[in-house]
């Protein structure tokens, strides 16, 4: 079954009480977690980080703008303990290792490691100190640099899985690389997922028709607020019909049939399946053509529409009117 994660990132461009709005809005979605990033601006960054976008002039810096995401301890507890009651798991990628210092005070299950980081292998030591589950994303990663922190994970025998992510907000069509998830699949032999940021519903499920177990997206309330991620992100309602669409697909891919066994549509089979008539008066002695036949519903009251090669050349041994059933009994 599929592990469907809502990022919600820094949408909630740093209020705590919009963080909680988003944790009410995605419990009725029917996702598994909801993922934050927790930023820590002087563990993380300095002032010479440039902006990727710069969505407001609220923030003077790159570095500005993380300071005012970040939230209290108490904050990311409170964000936790919400998830806890609604049934979601709560997860966050940290940025910096005081990132995940703070985490694992407030104790989260697994780590999300961002793109951005999978070369940043101080940061994958710390993680793998905690001994908890990876989820590692690749969005600007070669293989020769996945292989690696592949390899520095699973040396330290940290439970992995690596997610195909394109980094571009949004991403487009010929950007999704939906033809890496099979090449993960057989290069690393491990549950493989998506990272998501092309804002529609359809990349996710043909990700997770080409075996990924893991869904991530982002998440927004409101498509027309500022933020760096709104224009990659879906709605609360297309979460929720994504959601659904993934659930139905899991029992779909778990079902196998078998199209030989055909017993459970035997009577369907009489409704839908047809049996030969003459498509027009005939007499008796008429020799019986292609172009005198039709396939009339149901089945079994003429010979079978299948048989109709065996009943063309004989000769008819009555006169048959327009539309009636041709049977074995007119025909010789
Ligand atoms: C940036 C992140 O992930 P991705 O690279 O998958 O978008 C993240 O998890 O914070």
């Amino acid at each position: 079954m599929s592990f469907i994660i809502a990022e919600i990132g820094q949408a909630h461009n740093g209020s705590i009480d919009i963080a909680h709005d988003y944790i009410d809005a995605l419990a009725k979605t029917g996702v598994d977690a909801i993922k934050f990033q927790t930023h820590i601006a002087n563990a993380e960054s300095s002032i010479y980080e440039p902006f990727r976008v710069k969505f407001s002039d609220q923030d003077a810096t790159r570095f500005d703008y993380w300071k005012r995401m970040e939230f209290k301890l108490s904050e990311w507890k409170g964000l936790k303990q919400h998830c806890d009651d609604a049934g979601l798991e709560f997860m966050s990628s940290p940025f910096s290792n005081a990132a995940v210092d703070l985490l694992e005070e407030v104790g989260v299950k697994r780590y999300k490691i961002g793109s951005g980081e999978v070369t940043n292998f101080l940061l994958l030591e710390r993680i793998s100190q905690t001994k908890k589950p990876v989820i590692l994303s690749s969005g600007m990663s070669s293989f020769n640099e996945l292989d690696a922190a592949v390899k520095f994970l699973k040396e330290k025998h940290i439970e992995i899985a690596v997610l195909q992510c394109t980094t571009a907000y949004p991403t487009k069509p010929q950007e999704y690389g939906l033809n890496v998830i099979t090449e993960l699949i057989s290069r690393y032999n491990i549950p493989i997922g998506f990272s998501d940021h092309s804002a529609k519903i359809e990349t996710c499920i043909a990700a997770k028709v080409l075996g990924a177990e893991i869904l991530e997206f982002h998440a927004v309330l409101n498509r027309q607020v500022f933020g760096p991620d709104t224009t990659s992100s879906l709605t609360i309602q297309e979460v929720e019909t994504l959601v659904k669409a993934v659930r139905n697909i899991d029992i779909a891919l778990q079902s196998s049939i078998n199209k030989n066994d055909t017993s459970k549509f035997s009577e369907l089979k009489l409704i839908f399946e047809k049996s030969l008539a003459v498509n027009k008066n005939l007499n008796k002695g008429h020799i019986i053509r292609f172009e005198d036949l039709e396939a009339k519903k149901p089945a079994n009251k003429g010979v079978k529409a299948s048989e109709f090669r065996s009943v063309i050349g004989t000769r008819l041994q009555r006169n048959m009117t327009q539309w009636e059933f041709l049977n074995n009994e007119d025909i010789a």
